[in-house]
């Protein structure tokens, strides 16, 4: 083994593959003359990659199908587009490489789509994706976005934006090591949602030459460089060992004295209900629609298409419990038609229920939409808001979904300290409440859930974020309502005991951490989870609240 690298373990399991980095931006070319005889050859050499680009996007369309298929060959026309050849042979004539001359047609074609009113600016991204795909080719290095590979690799990236998953074939990517991110960025929730191994903020991956072999154990943060036999078989024989020790646990989740803590999964969409129902979800805990939306980045995907989606889902979990949560875009989730591009500070700005607010068609849009799958079923449907602050956001949510006439228990995320503090005046609004952990640690600790540097902040373990845990489960059983965690932290098995001994009743994450969480807590009594609880908070920091916890749990 060349060496071992270090990072955060977000995702469980092993991966061994080829390194392959997702492209970044396409630099520009720079604007250097060529002697009129070399202007054919450069000419012929932009229409090869023209082509082949073409070729390319029309051969992806095919395998992808749907509507991927359609916006691909869309693209695929933008590339030939008859007068853009033109005006790339021009330039040639005149001096360009071939690569300036592309970059260049580009830019004032781009300019002109730009000024010509919303449907045709809408188009910007998707001619600037040709561009620098027709661009890396000319200049030989990897095409930008998700890797053109038809074997499987671990997926290196500086982070992972939703956008980007979207495209994603999950059949090829074994595994994910970024360089930035935390154990709740979108990479690591992508990660557990496909079920495969991930390491975060992982420094010096972006360095990892491509195509070198790279082992990634998801427990521990390690990716070794180049592993021998030797190391691969003991990973391998490893993860095997931790597998086999999971799927031994079966049946709803509770403590070994039989307190019920319900295992729930978050999804999507319906793509990742096979997985929650494998892994024997109890229902869904956190629903996040925004996916739904990522489509589009003109307006919001029609009542029907959200209705089938919705419905797919709810028809899952027959007499199971479906929480959705209502669209939370803005700051990590932007989407152009609703959140302000002038933002100085996009987390603290106009996200989640506050978009909500600003935009009633939208909410009213999707609260009809649900009203509407979920008729006639017999399943129970929970809906909450995020980024509720206190309780007049409550109230704003609970009057929307009076007024769309929806059968539904109503709810609100906790993810800002406020709701925490004031759980029990949000509980005079709504019917329960579900805990954001990601973004409680983020506005609790000041550190951007996107940023590596910051990932010691973001450390869900901190006794501060678990004194707010606390706060709000001892308000939700005060009032007799019930309080589950949505976020990461329920996700970690030694953590998921430790909410459980908070007074947390239902703990929901990606599918694939289900039989981890299901195995531990069945070893512990309740009062064993919340001496381990109370351990946690006396402490002063997270890796201190994680030793006390596991003292406790272990019978030291
Ligand atoms: C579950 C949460 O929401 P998201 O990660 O989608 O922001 C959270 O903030 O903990
Ligand atoms: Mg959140």
């Amino acid at each position: 083994m060349d060496t071992t690298l270090r990072g955060v373990g977000v995702s469980h399991g092993v991966a061994i593959g080829e390194a392959r980095h997702m492209g970044t931006a396409v630099l520009e070319p720079p604007a250097k003359q060529i002697a009129a005889e070399e202007a054919p050859r450069e000419q012929q050499r932009a229409r090869q990659a023209v082509e082949a680009v073409a070729a390319d996007l029309v051969a992806r369309g095919n395998l992808a199908g749907g509507e991927a298929q359609a916006v691909l060959e869309a693209q695929a026309m933008m590339a030939q587009d008859p007068e853009l050849a033109a005006d790339v042979e021009r330039r040639i004539a005149v001096g360009s490489t071939a690569e300036r001359a592309v970059y260049d047609a580009f830019a004032a074609y781009r300019a002109l789509l730009a000024q010509a009113g919303d449907y045709l600016a809408g188009r910007v991204a998707d001619l600037d994706d040709v561009r620098n795909r027709i661009v890396a080719r000319l200049l030989g290095v990897p095409m930008p976005g998700v890797p053109d590979s038809d074997r499987p690799y671990v997926l290196i990236a500086r982070d992972l934006a939703p956008a980007d998953t979207a495209l994603l074939d999950p059949a090829l990517v074994l595994g994910f090591v970024t360089e930035e991110g935390g154990p709740t960025s979108h990479s690591a929730i992508l990660a557990r949602a496909l079920g495969v191994p991930a390491v975060v903020a992982l420094p010096g991956a972006g360095e990892l030459a491509e195509g070198t072999v790279v082992a990634v154990d998801g427990s521990t943060g390690e990716v070794m460089v180049n592993p021998t036999d030797a190391e691969r078989e003991e990973l391998s024989r490893a993860a095997a060992e931790r597998k086999a020790a999971v799927e031994g646990a079966k049946g709803p989740g509770a403590t070994s004295d039989g307190h019920k803590v319900p295992l729930l999964a978050n999804v999507g969409g319906p793509g990742d209900v096979p997985a929650a129902v494998e892994a024997g979800a109890e229902g869904v805990g956190l629903f996040r629609t925004e996916f739904l939306f990522l489509d589009d980045s003109e307006r919001a995907p029609s009542e029907d298409k959200q209705v089938e989606a919705y419905r797919q889902v709810l028809e899952a979990f027959p007499e199971g419990r479906v929480v959705v949560r209502v669209l939370d875009a803005g700051a990590d989730k932007p989407l152009s038609f609703l959140t302000p591009a002038d933002e100085p500070n996009p987390a603290l700005g106009v996200r989640g229920l506050r978009t909500l607010l600003d935009h009633p068609e939208v909410l009213q849009g999707q609260l009809r939409a649900l009203a509407k799958a979920a008729e006639g079923l017999p399943v129970y449907l929970e809906v909450m808001a995020p980024m509720v602050a206190d309780r007049a956001d409550a109230r704003a949510f609970a009057d929307a979904c009076r007024e769309a006439g929806l059968n539904a228990k109503f709810g609100a995320m906790v993810e800002i300290p406020s709701a925490a503090l004031r759980a029990r005046s949000v509980l005079q609004e709504v019917e329960f409440l579900s805990l954001g952990t990601n973004d409680l640690a983020q506005y609790t600790f000041a550190a951007d859930r996107q940023v590596g540097a910051v990932s010691r902040l973001q450390d869900p373990w901190q006794p501060a974020l678990l004194d707010l845990v606390a706060t709000a489960a001892e308000a939700a059983g005060a009032e007799g309502k019930s309080c589950g965690v949505c976020g990461e932290a329920a996700s970690d098995p030694l953590l998921a005991c430790v909410l459980t001994g908070l007074g947390v009743t239902s703990l929901s994450m990606g599918a694939s951490a289900i039989p981890f969480v299901r195995a531990q807590l069945a070893k512990h009594t309740l009062a064993q989870c919340e001496r381990a609880a109370a351990a946690a908070r006396a402490a002063d920091s997270g890796p201190d609240a994680r030793a006390a916890a596991q003292a406790v749990l272990s019978g030291e």
